[in-house]
């Protein structure tokens, strides 16, 4: 399965986007509305903030809607549907009161106004072109419905493998997005893959700048399935040489938790089913 790069300077953006999240669940945005070289630094300053030990003082609590806020370590992580080992990750979770260290806190809430912007955009769009697969509840809202408060911007740090990790374990192991769409930067260093239809794993392309989005359940549930919510994962560096930290910085949006996402759930209803099988 190839998913498609898209030029967002290009007059055929729109429709290549969506058909590319149509047929593959994912598509990779070149020259997103987003600042660069505001990532990149991101990227290095969080660096510095998992290998410190102020992490300590921003251990994670639970918010209203379900979600956690602050720092998770590795061996609390996450241990995804279907497997048993826990994904080789600690990360930061920020929603609107996240308190956040001082020297990250400008960058976090301006790059996060960007992706908010970028979102409501790419939400549009897909209400334009597939608002037909959508019920009553998000058709021609799907850009209103983007709920800042449940929407989580997660920034992960993979170290590099010791060689101590409990055999089997990865970096991120195959799952699926909960939420409507995730928009997710990408990282200076590979590692991860889309599980295509015909079972075979294939890298995400992209560059560092490139933004990186896909469907997620609830999108896929509230589409009647006409937008896919795609399998991917991160693998394990193959070699010493490849054996590099890794900061990745996914956002995920969601929408209000008591829209209507299908005849069966709402989007609170779901969220609540999905976080319960991950906190196992
Ligand atoms: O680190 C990545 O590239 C992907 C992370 C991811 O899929 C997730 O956190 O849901
Ligand atoms: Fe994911």
């Amino acid at each position: 399965m190839t998913v498609a790069v898209v030029d967002m300077f290009s007059a055929e953006a729109e429709m290549a986007f969506v058909e590319t999240l149509r047929r593959t669940g994912f598509a990779v945005l070149r020259n997103p509305p987003l600042d660069a070289r505001r990532m990149l630094k991101m990227a290095d300053d969080w660096r510095d903030f998992f290998y410190g030990e102020e992490k300590w003082e921003y251990l994670a609590e639970e918010t209203p809607s379900g979600n956690t806020s602050g720092y998770i370590p590795p061996d609390v992580s996450e241990t995804a549907v279907g497997h048993d080992r826990k994904d080789l990750k600690e990360f930061f979770h920020i929603v609107p009161d996240t308190i956040l260290p001082a020297a990250l806190a400008d960058d976090a809430e301006a790059h996060l106004g960007e992706v908010q912007v970028l979102g409501r955009l790419l939400l549009g769009w897909l209400d334009i072109h597939m608002g037909s697969a959508l019920g009553p509840g998000l058709r021609g809202q799907l850009a209103e419905s983007l709920s800042p408060a449940d929407s989580l911007l997660r920034i992960l740090h993979y170290p590099p493998l010791t060689g101590d990790e409990p055999p089997g374990a990865v970096r991120a192991a195959a799952h699926e997005d909960i939420n409507l769409i995730t928009l997710l930067p990408v990282s200076s260093e590979p590692g991860l893959q889309v599980l295509g239809r015909d079972g075979q794993w294939t890298d995400v392309p992209g560059i560092p700048g490139d933004i990186i989005v896909n469907s997620g359940d609830m999108l896929q549930e509230a589409s009647r399935r006409q937008l896919p919510s795609t399998s991917h994962r991160v693998i394990n560096p193959p070699d010493a040489d490849s054996n590099l930290s890794r900061i990745s910085m996914p956002y995920f949006l969601a929408p209000d938790l008591d829209i209507q996402l299908s005849p069966q759930h709402t989007a609170g209803s779901y969220l609540r089913e999905r976080l319960d099988l991950l906190a196992r």
